[in-house]
């Protein structure tokens, strides 16, 4: 049998939805369907044929096409969602629960009937929640029902780092943990530049900054921006989770992941390391953490079972 192209659905095509199927086709990952509401449809398909005009100039072979229709989604490997409303200055991510649980649960309806198979990325805010609602509306396995926040968070998190020593982005490596707000953990323990702990590189204060910088980092965009949030980091993140997955990688990233048990933590969505491969989440690390990581975790945990309450009301 022939071999065929991967398909990636992409729903939502704002401004992170939009970026993502850009990057995802310039990088051949698969032929990209972006997908949004009848009364877009034409901005949807336009946006799409401006990209793809963009194809032979950039050299890639991937086909874009926008739509409204799930139809056109039918059988794709990976669904992305971007659908939904994104902050303001002033607001949190938990101020667009309700209207965003709305969105991913019919979102997913459809992703259940058209692509049965597919594994499942969640961005919409508030991500924690919402990979929680698109877990239950799908009914699919918990392997391949994912949330992203962990990528774009250890990616603020390694910038700032880099900033501070003047050092290459990529010898910077550490991860974030816990839910995607203001409370989330990045682990100062396990981050390292060149393989030397940052705790030996950069002083106390400075790395305690680098923290509070990271767990507000959403909002800094949101308030430079003025309009909406931060779209070009989140793009790149849900691009490299998609390619872990197609390419079966077997990346260790964090995501946010049902856990059953792992961190005392059970039925309950939120960011962990991980391996991200052709089966989704394939394994969660559970790592030893202190007391202190431990109290920071079960204050991100708090935060996420709040909006999962309101869900579930
Ligand atoms: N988890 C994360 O790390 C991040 C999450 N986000 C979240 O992602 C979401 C999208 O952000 P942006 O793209 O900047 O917003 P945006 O407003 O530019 O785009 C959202 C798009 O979703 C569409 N949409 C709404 N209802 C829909 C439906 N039922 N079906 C299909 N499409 C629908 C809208 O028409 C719009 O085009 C927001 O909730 C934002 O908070 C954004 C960045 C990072
Ligand atoms: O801050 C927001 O609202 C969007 C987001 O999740 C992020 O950029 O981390």
């Amino acid at each position: 049998m022939a071999i065929t192209r991967r398909k990636i659905t992409v729903v939502g095509a704002g401004f992170t939805g939009a970026t993502t199927a850009l990057m995802l086709a310039q990088k051949e990952l698969g032929d990209v369907v972006l997908v949004d509401i009848p009364q877009l449809e034409n901005p949807t398909k336009g946006k799409a044929l401006d990209m793809l005009e963009a194809s032979p100039v950039q050299g890639f072979d991937s086909k874009i096409i926008g739509t409204s229709s799930y139809e056109d989604t039918v059988d794709s490997d990976i669904v992305i969602i971007t659908a939904g409303i994104a902050r303001k200055p002033g607001m949190s991510r938990d101020d667009l629960v309700n209207t965003n649980a709305g969105i991913v649960k019919s979102v997913c309806e459809n992703v259940k009937k058209y692509a049965p198979n597919s594994y499942v990325i969640i961005l919409s805010n508030p991500v924690d929640a919402m990979t929680y609602v698109a877990f239950e509306a799908l009914g699919f396995p918990k392997n391949r029902v994912i949330g992203q926040s962990g990528v774009l968070d250890t990616a603020r998190y390694c910038t700032f780092i880099a900033e501070e020593l003047n050092v290459s982005v990529e010898d910077v490596r550490g991860f974030v943990l816990g839910g995607h707000g203001d409370d989330m953990v990045p682990l100062v323990r396990y981050s390292n530049a060149g393989g030397i702990p940052i705790e030996k590189l950069i002083p106390a204060d400075r790395i305690e900054a680098i923290v509070q910088r990271t767990r507000t980092g959403g909002g800094e965009i949101v308030n430079l921006l003025g309009n909406g949030s931060a779209y070009y980091a989140p793009a790149a993140s849900l691009v490299q989770m998609t390619e872990a997955i197609l390419k079966d990688k077997k990346r260790i990233i964090p995501v946010i992941a049902l856990l059953e048990g792992e961190y005392g933590y059970d039925n309950l969505f939120m960011g962990v390391p991980a391996i991200l491969g052709g089966d989704g989440i394939e394994k969660i690390f559970e790592l030893e953490l202190t007391e202190d990581e431990k109290a920071a975790l079960e204050k991100s945990a708090e935060s996420v079972r709040g909006v999962i309450r309101i869900v579930t009301a």
